[in-house]
This record gives C-alpha cells, sequence and structure tokens, in this order.
C-alpha cells in the first residue's frame, strides 16, 4: 500500500538509500566499457515504447515490447563477457590493491624508462576499475611483484613472454605474453603498428591506462579511451601515472575523448623534452588526462 507523503518511515528512507547505492554501484560497473552505450540504447528504446504506450499506439507498443523481451536475452548472450567480468568484480576481495601504489607506479615509470632507452619494445596495461581478467587469461598468469629488472626480463628481446601485453593489477604483474583487442586499421592511427593498435584497442574497451614503449622510436607514451598520447619523458609519465592511476581511480570520461594527434611512426622520435602535445581544439578534460 502507498504510504502517503509526510509518512515516510525509516523503511522507506533505508529503501531509496539501497536503491540509490545500487543504481550507482551499476553506473560503477558499467562506466568505461562499451556497455555503456547500450545501456543509452537501451533508454531510448524502453523511451519510445513508454511514448507509444501513453500515446495508446497499440501495434508499436506491442512490437517493441516483444523486441524488448527478445532483445533482453540476446544482450546477455552478447554481453556475456562483460557480465562475467561485473560479477567477478564483485566478488573481488577489497583491498587487493595495495596501499603502495604510490611506489608502483613510480617502478612502473622507471622500468618504462629504461626499456624506452634502449628501444625495447613494450605493452604494460595498468587496471583500474574494468577488470582485465579477460585479457590475462589470454596469456600466461603470473603472480609478482612490479619491479624494474622483473618487466626488464619480461620484455627483453629473446624471453618468452616479450610478445604480447602485460597486465599489472595495483601492485602485482598478474600476466604476461597477453593478447589484446586491436583497434581497427582504418582509423586515425592506421599507420601505427600492432603494438600501438593494441594498447588502443584495449583502452577503447576498457578504462585501463595502457602505456606502451616503441621498440621503432625509442618513445613512451599512454593510451586511454581508444585515443594515443603524446611521447612522455620518465617524468612526465611519472606525474600522468599518478594523475590517471593513483589520484584518480575513476574510469574516464567517455564523452570527450581527445582529438587525434601526434606524429606517426615513420616520423622522427621527439626528443621527450620538446614532445608534442595534445592539440589546442582538444577538449580541455581529455588534454589534463593524457
Ligand atoms: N594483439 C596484440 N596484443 C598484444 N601485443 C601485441 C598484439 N599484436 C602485436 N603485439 C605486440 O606488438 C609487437 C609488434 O609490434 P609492431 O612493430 O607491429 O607495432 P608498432 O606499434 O609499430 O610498435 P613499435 O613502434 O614498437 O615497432 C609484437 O611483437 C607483439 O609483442
Amino acid at each position: 500500500m502507498l504510504t502517503p507523503i509526510g509518512q515516510v518511515n525509516v523503511q522507506d528512507v533505508l529503501d531509496i538509500v539501497l536503491v540509490a547505492f545500487l543504481v550507482y554501484q551499476g553506473y560503477l560497473l558499467l562506466a568505461g566499457t562499451r556497455a555503456v552505450n547500450v545501456v543509452r540504447g537501451i533508454l531510448v528504446f524502453a523511451g519510445v515504447w513508454f511514448a507509444a504506450r501513453l500515446l495508446g499506439l497499440t501495434t508499436l507498443s506491442y512490437l517493441l515490447g516483444r523486441a524488448g523481451t527478445v532483445g533482453l536475452f540476446a544482450l546477455i548472450v552478447l554481453f556475456q563477457p562483460e557480465l562475467r567480468a561485473a560479477l567477478e568484480r564483485v566478488g573481488r576481495p577489497r583491498g587487493r590493491e595495495g596501499a603502495d601504489s604510490g611506489a608502483t607506479l613510480q617502478t612502473l615509470a622507471r622500468a618504462m624508462d629504461r626499456l624506452a632507452e634502449r628501444k625495447t619494445g613494450a605493452l604494460i596495461a595498468i587496471e583500474r576499475q574494468t577488470p582485465l581478467g579477460e585479457y590475462a587469461a589470454t596469456g600466461v598468469t603470473l603472480d609478482a611483484v612490479v619491479s624494474v629488472p622483473f618487466l626488464e626480463a619480461l620484455f627483453a628481446r629473446n624471453a618468452p613472454l616479450h610478445d604480447g601485453g602485460v597486465i599489472v593489477q595495483g601492485s602485482r604483474v598478474v600476466a604476461a605474453g597477453c593478447l589484446f583487442p586491436l583497434q581497427s586499421s582504418d582509423g586515425t592511427y592506421r599507420r601505427y603498428g600492432t603494438r600501438h593498435r593494441a594498447a588502443l584497442g584495449l583502452s577503447e574497451l576498457t578504462d585501463a591506462v595502457v602505456l606502451v614503449v616503441s621498440e621503432e622510436r625509442g618513445s613512451m607514451r599512454i593510451a586511454l579511451g581508444g585515443r594515443l598520447g603524446p611521447d612522455l619523458n620518465g617524468a612526465e609519465l611519472r606525474e600522468k601515472l599518478r594523475e590517471l592511476v593513483y589520484e584518480q581511480p575513476s574510469p574516464p570520461s567517455r564523452t570527450a575523448p581527445p582529438a587525434p594527434q601526434e606524429p606517426g611512426p615513420a616520423e622522427p622520435a621527439a626528443h621527450p623534452a620538446t614532445a608534442p602535445r595534445l592539440r589546442d581544439d582538444v577538449s580541455e578534460t581529455v588534454q589534463e588526462r593524457l
């Protein structure tokens, strides 16, 4: 039975708080994944269906209602990996990230710097909100503390796991030799090789911060939200990592991706100190991020 306004009791408040909490958690699970666009689509669909019912458009509302039921099952099949990842995250023990991520990020930046100096190609994905379990499963499972010598050994030219990407979760390397999804070769970054397109592809589908060292140019870059940032030197990389991973663990905004920029891979490497910055017309949010 409805409670008259003015007679809100403790249960009602608790009910509202819990629903708000669940909605927010649902948002956190989806933010930064490709499922966000689908949710938007569903909301539009539901809006049209609701309007059709209000306006008494019987046939349209019947058809949309039927399509909705079928669509629900189709979505479960289509988004099975995301649903699995979301449940995996719900069940993951808290506090595993480790309190020393600041030190881990410094170590990562130092390792990247060393790899770049030696022109050793490297690809490292740092997990944020979106679980990277399904990508880790494509490689070899590890459980090692992030350290400079370990990362150098992993990416050394003849090392068995140097091909593919490494995944970092908190302060640990959890997988190496992983296959990341490639960004399509007809987009903005078509002139780039597969290492960079794998970094872009993963950053497009997840909120991971993906670090790439180019074997060809010895440059270090960050891929985020399907975009590639400028060449960075060690200090700049450390600072960016602190901003993106340590200080702002929340998912990146997908609403204002940075505009493409950067010289192509065939162009000479810019000196880190004079590395190109994002173009002026890039949105401020992303300019701050990359
Ligand atoms: N799908 C993928 N997932 C993870 N790593 C990949 C993937 N595809 C390629 N790589 C890595 O990229 C390497 C090849 O890099 P390639 O030279 O094609 O790219 P690039 O972007 O030009 O990089 P670089 O500037 O270092 O040469 C492979 O040896 C492998 O380690």
